[in-house]
């Protein structure tokens, strides 16, 4: 485990996908991040197991109005629409180094209102 007040330089990202930090990284496990384990996985710059917004001086400034905008703009993408992809492909989820972690192959999907009365 990596010690929480590190002086150690370390990459954020690769530290995300670190197995010592991180029981079989490249798993989807939403779980991880409900409220009974949350306190664990303090994003504001201060535990370096966990660092989406950066740490320090440079730290990402707009982490307030994400924090409080994210959920609530995914929550009504998903409320309001329905996302098909194009008949017969599946999301593949692998993914291309680079500065920014990328999708290998990029998801193109289409968006299907849910509700008749939806106006966004
Ligand atoms: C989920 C949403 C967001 C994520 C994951 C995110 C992530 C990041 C990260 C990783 C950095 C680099 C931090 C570092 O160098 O240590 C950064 C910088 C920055 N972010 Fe964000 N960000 C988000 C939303 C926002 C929003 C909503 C704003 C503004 C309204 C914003 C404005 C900035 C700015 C201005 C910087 C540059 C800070 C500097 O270099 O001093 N970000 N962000």
């Amino acid at each position: 485990m990596i010690p929480k007040h590190s002086h150690v330089f370390l990459n954020m990202w690769s530290v995300c996908m670190d197995p010592r930090v991180w029981e079989n990284p490249s798993e989807f496990r939403p779980d991880w991040f409900l409220k009974d384990n949350a306190e664990n996985f303090d994003y504001i710059g201060n535990n370096f197991q966990f660092p989406p917004f950066g740490s320090g001086r440079r730290v990402c400034p707009g982490l307030p109005l994400a924090e409080r905008m994210v959920m609530y703009l995914l929550a009504t993408l998903l409320h309001s629409f329905e996302l098909r992809l194009p008949k017969g492909e599946a999301v593949d989820l692998s993914e291309k180094f680079g500065i920014l972690m990328r999708k290998s192959t990029p998801s193109i999907a289409t968006p299907y209102q849910r509700f008749r009365s939806c106006n966004i």
